[in-house]
Order: C-alpha cells, then sequence, then structure tokens
C-alpha cells in the first residue's frame, strides 16, 4: 500500500477507456497471460502470484490504484502503476472487442499532485 493509499479511498469500477497512462510501462507477457487467465476463472500460476492465490481472487484483481483529478468541472483518472494488470484488462476488451470496467482504487488528487508525476507534461494532461 502506498502512502496516498491508506485512508479513505474507495473501489470502483472504471470505464479502461477513460484511463490515461502517460508512462509506458515496461512488461512480463507471462504474468499478463496469468492474470488474463485469472480474470477468465481459470487461474494459473504468475511469478507474483501463486495458482492458488490466484483462484482466491474470485475472477478479480486486485484493484487497481488511480489518482482522480477535478479540472474546470470535469474528473479525470490517471494510472500510474498497475501497468501488468492494464495490459490484462486490455486483452480482453481486444478479445471482447468491448470496453471493460476496471476495478480501481480511487485516489482523490489535485492538479499539483499530478504535476509530481508528470512535471512539465501537466498542461497536456487535460486535453
Ligand atoms: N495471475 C494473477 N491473478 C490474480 N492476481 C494476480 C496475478 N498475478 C499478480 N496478481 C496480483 O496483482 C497485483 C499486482 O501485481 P504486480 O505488481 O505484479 O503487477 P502490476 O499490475 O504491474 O502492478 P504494479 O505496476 O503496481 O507493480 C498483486 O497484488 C499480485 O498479487
Amino acid at each position: 500500500m502506498s502512502i496516498q493509499t491508506g485512508g479513505l479511498n474507495r473501489i470502483s469500477g472504471i470505464p479502461l477507456s477513460q484511463i490515461r497512462r502517460p508512462i509506458a510501462p515496461v512488461l512480463d507477457h507471462q504474468k499478463i497471460d496469468a492474470m488474463v487467465s485469472t480474470m477468465k476463472g481459470t487461474p494459473e500460476a504468475s511469478k507474483t502470484c501463486t495458482k492458488e492465490e490466484a483462484a482466491v481472487m474470485n475472477s478479480q484483481l486486485p484493484p487497481i490504484d488511480v489518482l482522480c483529478v477535478r479540472d474546470q468541472g470535469k474528473t479525470y483518472y490517471f494510472g500510474f502503476g498497475g501497468c501488468h494488470r492494464f495490459q490484462a484488462y486490455e486483452r480482453i476488451r481486444d478479445q471482447t472487442g468491448e470496453d471493460v470496467e476496471v476495478r480501481c482504487k480511487i485516489i482523490p488528487a489535485t492538479r499539483s499532485q499530478l504535476k509530481l508525476y508528470v512535471g512539465s507534461s501537466i498542461d497536456d494532461m487535460f486535453n
């Protein structure tokens, strides 16, 4: 759990299409395969999770921390971690052809807090 997630944040389903991911991930494709299997109800072992642990997850992946920032009356969602879980959701989306709901832990944040992650790119974040 990060410093920001201790406390009052809530778990919600946010459509994958609404979550911005400004930082490009480095990926382990076997881990993503195992996560997709979990979501399809046929868990397999991965480096970060045994088959038994995945089965206990009951077809769900742990929620991904997502920053929620309000700007000029609109709500924006940003994911910085969870890169393998996002890829697993993308695979399901590509296989079904439909947007998918991502289990997220919503962390309310301000524009200046977002700037700590993206620096001078902050002005590009709300296009
Ligand atoms: N096959 C799986 N099925 C279910 N849960 C899994 C599976 N593999 C990993 N997990 C769980 O998913 C969570 C995130 O795993 P991990 O950190 O490896 O990936 P990530 O989504 O890239 O996240 P981050 O970028 O924050 O590291 C962990 O709680 C882990 O136990």
